[in-house]
């Protein structure tokens, strides 16, 4: 049992050189990144705190498992033990079980389910199951949850095939363009890394966790935006960035010009 949580007992090994810049810490790097976990949480649940407080607060559930999921990826990288492996990857799972529970549309759902009560009850069954397979092939795991931002394109695809709004396109493609920025690092330290290695710049998971947490703020914003359009459209939603609404980077948050429900559709 201790086994699991010994230093390097996990299969998965990034391409930053172990234990370079400390004889506690495996991969220094890729621990100190997890660190922006830390950053964009708080100020997300800060912003998303109007629209939560209409909607439901269970949104604050999002942001607030995102600090654990920090805290494993640190703890992972900084021992690359099997058990720290697990808890990142399984806390993952359960924010996007989440994500899924609380924002995905009500007219994808598979037509035996009634309502979003079924629909979550579902997504549990669904989560603790895939929870006890990922002990099969643990190896496998990371590229299991890849594939779920692929699933989650298709479905923004479908759901913004006709729309015209310039902002909620903009924020669909700052999104997309984020993830990919980001996939495309994860890829690159997993299979190009003698690459890396030849130029010493071993540092492509680190970056992937910076812009994976930005993906994440934007990605989430944009579909609580759609689902807040649907479910409260009385509270006028609207888009906006902070720190400023007219810097051309920043980080999108909802807006509710509105909390009486007279009916408006946006
Ligand atoms: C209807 C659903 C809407 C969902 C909105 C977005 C939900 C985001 C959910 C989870 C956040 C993921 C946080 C990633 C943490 C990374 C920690 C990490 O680096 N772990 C690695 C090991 O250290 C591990 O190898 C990584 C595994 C892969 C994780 C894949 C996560 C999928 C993220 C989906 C992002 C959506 C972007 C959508 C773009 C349009
Ligand atoms: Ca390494
Ligand atoms: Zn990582």
């Amino acid at each position: 049992m201790a086994g699991v949580f010994a230093y390097e007992s996990s299969e998965v090994d990034w391409c930053e050189d172990n234990y370079k810049h400390s004889e506690n810490v495996v991969e220094y790097f890729n621990t100190m990144s997890s660190f922006i976990f830390f950053v964009i949480s708080p100020i997300m649940l800060y912003l998303l705190h109007p629209y939560a407080k209409e909607r439901n607060l269970a949104v604050h559930l999002v942001w607030i498992m995102m600090v654990f999921v920090g805290l494993f990826s640190m703890y992972f990288h900084m021992t690359l033990s099997f058990m720290g492996q697990m808890l990142d990857e399984l806390s993952i799972l359960w924010v996007l079980a989440l994500c899924y529970s609380l924002w995905f549309p009500r007219r994808h759902f598979p037509s035996f389910i009634k309502d979003r009560k079924s629909f979550c009850h579902m997504v549990l069954i669904i989560t603790v199951i895939s929870t006890l397979s990922s002990f099969v092939k643990p190896t496998a795991n990371a590229y299991a949850l890849n594939c779920f931002a692929i699933h989650i394109l298709y479905s923004l695809f479908v759901e913004l095939r006709s729309c015209t709004d310039e902002r909620v396109l903009r924020l669909a493609w700052a999104s997309i363009g984020l993830w990919v920025l980001a996939i495309s690092c994860w890829i690159s330290d997993r299979i190009g890394c003698s690459f890396w290695q030849k130029m010493n710049f071993c540092y492509m998971h680190g970056i992937w966790h910076i812009l994976i947490v930005v993906a994440t703020a934007y990605a989430s914003t944009l579909v609580a935006y759609l689902d807040a359009s649907l479910e409260i459209p009385y509270s006028l939603p609207d888009l906006q960035y902070w720190p400023r609404n007219n810097w051309s980077i920043g980080l999108p948050y909802i807006v509710l010009k509105s909390t009486t429900k007279t009916q408006k559709r946006c």
